[in-house]
């Protein structure tokens, strides 16, 4: 594993458990598609959260309402006891930073100056400093890059500072892009599929290096599909079925959950969400079934197809 430490805190929050992050009654709607109903999730300081769930459970949809990316239908997003800003730069600003599941960088530009872009919410210098080059901007930018170099050692990036982020060989794209987060010393890291494509060795090093991010103040909220990767790296696990979060607590807890089993598995049980309109949809085919003339649902024939038996 690559990655090294540096004496820098990319988080300022001590680890004592309070909270990070609150989302309460967070619900997004989408015309007539609820994506994300009614998610209250907490993380605190010094936590790692796994977010798992089916495909279209609503992870993304529920990372875009924490990071001001959509405006919620209804709920509040709290960092640190304060209610977030719908815009993501202020979100950012604020303390969070994410990545995404398709990879963002600036091809053209090289890996420090990715890097360096992260920094831009953390820097105080204005147009005309900039453009005058100042003293004020000359000490910032000298500030920045030094930051930046942290950022690269700590990602095990380094060595490949000059080289255009395009050449970059995947799992290095996805270090960078964590690295960038961190350039704007967040509170809190989201990451978004962070193993997506990855290899057995880099799922273990990006493992390695979340775990290296906690260890140095940041807490973490991490979507991904990689189920291993997630009950070997996460405190608690949290799991969205339809827009609804279903079960929540240690990776044992909802590993052992047959909930959770049969949500993946796409059975229905009770209490489950749909469960009830399901049941409802089931008890109406069995009467239909069992009516004289009724549909047989289980050769998939319906009344149409009856009919025209009766008819030869
Ligand atoms: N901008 C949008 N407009 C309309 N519907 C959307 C939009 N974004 C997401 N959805 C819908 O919301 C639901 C949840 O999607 P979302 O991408 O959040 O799920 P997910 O759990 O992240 O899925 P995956 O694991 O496949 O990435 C899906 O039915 C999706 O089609």
């Amino acid at each position: 594993m690559t990655t090294t430490t540096t004496t820098t805190t990319p988080g300022t929050t001590p680890a004592d458990g309070s909270p990070v992050l609150e989302a309460s009654g967070v619900t997004m709607r989408f015309g007539g598609l609820t994506a994300v109903q009614n998610v209250d999730l907490t993380v605190g300081s010094g936590e790692i959260l796994g977010l798992i769930g089916p495909n279209g459970a609503g992870k993304t949809t529920f990372f875009n309402c924490l990071t001001g990316l959509y405006v919620p239908t209804e709920g509040t997003v709290s960092y640190k006891g304060k209610v977030l800003p719908h815009r993501s730069h202020l979100v950012t600003q604020a303390g969070i930073a994410r990545t995404f599941q398709n990879i963002r960088l600036f091809a053209n530009m090289t890996v420090l100056e990715n890097v360096l872009v992260g920094r831009h919410t953390r820097t105080r210098e204005g147009l005309w400093s900039a453009l005058l080059r100042g003293p004020g901007f000359k000490k910032a930018e000298r500030e920045s890059e030094e930051r930046a170099m942290e950022l690269l050692e700590f990602t095990g990036l380094t060595a490949k500072r000059e080289h255009l982020a395009r050449n970059l060989p995947y799992g290095e794209q996805r270090k960078l892009e964590i690295a960038r987060a961190l350039a704007s010393e967040p509170g809190l890291l989201l990451l978004d599929e962070p193993t997506a494509g990855m290899t057995a060795s880099e799922t273990s090093a990006t493992r390695d290096l979340v775990l290296a991010v906690r260890e140095q103040g940041t807490a973490v909220l991490v979507i991904e599909h990689d189920m291993r990767f997630i009950f070997n790296l996460c405190d608690r696990v949290a799991v969205l079925v339809q827009g609804q979060k279903l079960v929540e607590g240690s990776p044992e807890q909802v590993q052992n959950d047959d909930r959770v089993v049969a949500a993946y598995l796409g059975t229905p049980f009770e209490g489950a969400p749909g469960a009830e309109e399901a049941a409802e949809v089931q008890a109406a085919e069995q009467a239909a079934t069992a009516a004289p003339g009724g549909s047989d649902t289980a050769t998939g024939r319906g009344r149409n197809d009856s009919e025209e038996g009766g008819k030869d």
